[in-house]
């Protein structure tokens, strides 16, 4: 890259510090983009005379609001709930909701941020959004869980809308927590509407939604892999988390032939070099999303696995790894000793799971790299497809749900190599996932006038 244009990525990157202090994620995100983003403009000058990148990273709007509830033993509780509206240029807001004590704005800044990048690629019409709060599920009871979602849906609700900002879950936002909003909003407009997706089957929400993150990292795995001349077929993974789209992964990986043999929450790891297969990923949906308990108690059940307290799963010895728990979780140091002990590949099902250090490692030792925003977007896109069906009044089979997710995973693939390609022999999927990602919202920016 020439001196000129490091200067201009320093200067851009002070401007956005300046204005949105210590929010460390936030930044991240935006250096990552505008690193491929801001060389890209300089031969599209349309976009650089109309400042879209600038516009882009601020939020449309941004809600902050006070949630109280009140717990089992009668006291009143205090959270905080969060709303960021990032972009609608191509369609209402659309991201999760994260419940997690981490939650703060430059978290959900970030991940609104990746939304608009991600939701753009799916080809579906959809703007970005996040929201969330600082509250805990974790050890409340359902009644307390009930409650706090109440509570936190009756200030959002005058927000969000059918064609305004559809939220949907993210980390412990599951179907539980999906249900409770529902239900709330439906009280408080009197009315039935696909305002939320992730919906339980009874009450709109469509098949394979649940599977669908974790399916559709496999699948776009899978065609950067054939697109390099590998196969998933007996590759060992290492998959961290042990939620929805950890499950889903590795659920994916086993139809595919590949043999995970790590899983994580946030206590620790546990890795069985017997590989999990279905009957024990069955245990694991059964303990994470029934019993609510922790990953430890899998190496209890089964003997050839073990719990590596206070560890993440990058030290085993695999093929390919796919971070699926939460950003920054596999830094510079793993990342070396992944490539050391002879990975070739990292796909990312969480949001921005890889630090900046850990991507410099990657490129600079050409390892197979997908970024979240492409690679995890098969969630987003079966939410949209279930706001088709919502809109519709109809709801499609699994079968016809899958073969839409995949044939979606498989046009992103196609896109990102169109825009990533750097030669015969490597794509770089996050210089190809930003630029095909951005060209459709800055196009859509720039027809609607300055908004
Ligand atoms: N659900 C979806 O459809 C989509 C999710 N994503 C992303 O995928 C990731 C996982 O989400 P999802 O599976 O839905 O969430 P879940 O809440 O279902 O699971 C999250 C998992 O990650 C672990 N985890 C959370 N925070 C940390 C932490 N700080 N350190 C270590 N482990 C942690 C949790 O462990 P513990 O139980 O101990 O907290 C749990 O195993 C997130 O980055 C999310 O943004 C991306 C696209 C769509
Ligand atoms: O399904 C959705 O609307 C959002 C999924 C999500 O939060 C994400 O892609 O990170």
């Amino acid at each position: 890259m020439s001196k000129n244009m490091t200067q201009a990525i320093d200067a851009f990157m002070q401007s956005i510090s300046a204005r949105n202090p210590g929010e460390t994620e936030f930044i991240q995100a935006v250096r990552e983009v505008a690193e491929v983003i801001i060389p890209f403009n300089e031969e599209n000058k349309k976009y650089k005379e109309a400042n879209i990148l600038e516009r882009m990273c601020e939020p449309e709007r941004a809600v902050i609001f006070r949630v109280p509830w009140v717990d089992d033993q009668g006291r009143n509780q205090i959270n905080r709930g969060f709303r960021v509206q990032m972009n609608s240029a191509i369609g209402p807001y659309k991201g999760g909701l994260r419940f997690h004590p981490t939650v703060n704005l430059s978290i959900l800044k970030f991940l609104a941020f990746e939304q608009v990048f991600k939701n753009s690629l799916t080809t579906l019409p959809l703007g970005g959004g996040k929201g969330g709060s600082d509250f805990d599920p974790k050890g409340k009871s359902d009644a307390e869980v009930m409650r706090f979602c109440q509570s936190f849906m009756t200030e959002l609700s005058k927000h969000i809308g059918g064609f305004t900002d559809v939220p949907a879950g993210d980390i412990g936002v599951g179907g539980r927590e999906i249900g409770y909003m529902f239900g709330q909003y439906k009280r408080l407009r009197n009315e039935f509407s696909g305002v939320l997706t992730g919906k339980g089957l009874q009450y709109g929400g469509s098949l394979i939604r649940t599977e669908a993150t974790g399916y559709g990292t496999v699948y776009f795995a899978d065609e950067v892999l054939k697109a390099h001349g590998h196969s998933m077929h007996g590759k060992v993974c290492a998959v961290s988390g042990s939620g929805n789209v950890a499950q889903y992964t590795i659920e994916k990986l086993l139809h595919l032939g590949a043999k995970p043999v790590t899983v994580s929450d946030s206590q620790g790891y546990v890795y069985d070099p017997e590989g999990i297969d279905e009957e024990k990923l069955a245990f694991i949906k059964e303990l994470k999303n029934e019993k609510r308990g922790r990953i430890s108690e899998f190496a209890g059940k089964y003997k050839s696995a073990t719990f590596y307290k206070e560890l993440t799963p990058w030290n085993a010895k695999i093929d390919l790894a796919f971070p699926c728990a939460t950003q920054n979780e596999l830094p510079d140091y793993d990342m070396q000793t992944l490539i050391d002990n002879g990975c070739i590949g990292v796909f990312e099902g969480a949001n921005m799971p890889t630090t900046e250090g850990a991507l410099d490692l990657i490129r600079k030792n050409r390892i197979l790299f997908s970024p979240g925003k492409a690679s995890n977007a098969g969630g987003v896109a079966t939410s949209g497809l279930e706001m088709s069906q919502n809109s519709m009044r109809l709801s499609w089979s699994s079968e016809e749900v899958d073969k839409k997710l995949k044939e979606i995973m498989v046009s992103i693939h196609e896109n990102c190599e169109r825009y990533g390609r750097i030669d015969d022999d490597y794509v770089d999927y996050v210089k190809g996932a930003n630029i095909a990602g951005y060209v459709k919202v800055a196009d859509a920016m720039l027809a609607q006038g300055h908004v």
